[in-house]
């Protein structure tokens, strides 16, 4: 594969990755995220939990250009860049924000709660346009076939091959993605977001409809993408076994505000943790 670089571990492991201050997003009269103050450590796993409605998927949405929050900032500081992308800037009347493309390009590569593959494309193709769009051939130097245009596409054909393997997906690269069951998907999704080099990978629920057999595997491969790959993760996700056991810390958002923050286990018995979870359980069980 053309090894991920962007993100391998290096002794600054521990250096902010992303930082994420007083970030604030507002639709209409609704507030999704309140001030929110986040960082993301270059070499961890950190996860953003909280119960349904706490603007994790939103704040996923301002890291990679979909919304504009309209306070607050947002920096990247990969090991490779001269220097700190600006994600999210400016002043409350003249926002800047990075359009998902410019986000991935900064190295940044994301992973959605529904599944969003190409469905006609086979698994193999998927991840082959994913790792093309870091290249610089053109339509018409692809179209002649010119000699840098062979090599990077060999190069991507490199890397599709070594991310599907990397995945356990090599045996059935010519299916196509919407035959492959779920967690199958899931799987494939990741290498299509790894195809892209980013130093800094956001999975939004990678757990989310996948069996208790698919979960655990799920589990090695987030560590795996950290640890063998160097690759940074920020994690989504509901289901507290899986979090627990592959989070470095945990960040938990209720009402779009950042209620507490630290390691796993000090955050499962922080009494405004619990209090938010079961409030929420309690109004679903008003429903
Ligand atoms: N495009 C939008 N327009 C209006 N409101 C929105 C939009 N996106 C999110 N919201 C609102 O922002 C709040 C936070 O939603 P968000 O999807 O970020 O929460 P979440 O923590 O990811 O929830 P879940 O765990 O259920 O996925 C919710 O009240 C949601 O309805």
């Amino acid at each position: 594969m053309a090894t991920p670089t962007n993100g391998r571990a290096t002794t600054d492991d521990g250096k902010p990755l992303l930082t994420v201050r007083g970030v604030t997003l507002r639709f209409g009269g609704l507030t999704s995220l309140s001030d929110v103050d986040l960082t993301v450590a270059r070499g961890e796993i950190l996860a953003v939990i909280g119960p349904n409605g706490a603007g994790k998927t939103s704040l996923f949405n301002c890291l990679t250009g979909v919304y504009t929050p309209q306070e607050g900032t947002i920096e990247f500081a990969p090991p490779t860049a001269a220097g700190a992308v600006q994600l999210v800037s400016g002043s409350a009347r003249r926002r800047r924000s990075r359009k998902p493309h410019m986000v991935n390009q900064a190295g940044i590569a994301r992973t959605f709660q529904n599944i969003r593959l190409f469905a006609a494309l086979s698994a193999y193709e998927n991840v082959k346009v994913a790792a093309e769009t870091g290249q610089r051939t053109g339509p018409v130097g692809a179209m002649l076939h010119l000699p840098h245009a062979r090599a990077n596409d060999r190069r991507s054909d490199a890397t599709t091959e070594e991310l599907l393997d990397f995945v356990g997906l090599r045996p059935v690269a010519n299916e196509l993605a919407s035959s492959l069951p779920y967690g199958v998907q899931r799987r494939l999704e990741i290498a299509r977001a790894l195809a892209t080099d980013p130093a800094l990978l956001l999975l939004d629920e990678p757990a989310a409809g996948t069996n208790p057999t698919e979960k655990r595997e799920l589990e090695q491969l987030i560590r795996q993408i950290n640890r063998d790959l160097g690759v940074t993760v920020l994690l989504i996700e509901h289901d507290m076994r899986l979090v627990m056991s592959v989070a470095d810390r945990v960040t938990v958002l209720s009402f779009g505000k950042v209620i507490a923050h630290g390691r796993p286990a000090e955050v499962q018995r922080d009494p405004a943790v619990i209090e938010a979870y079961l409030g929420s359980a309690e109004a679903e069980g008003e429903r």
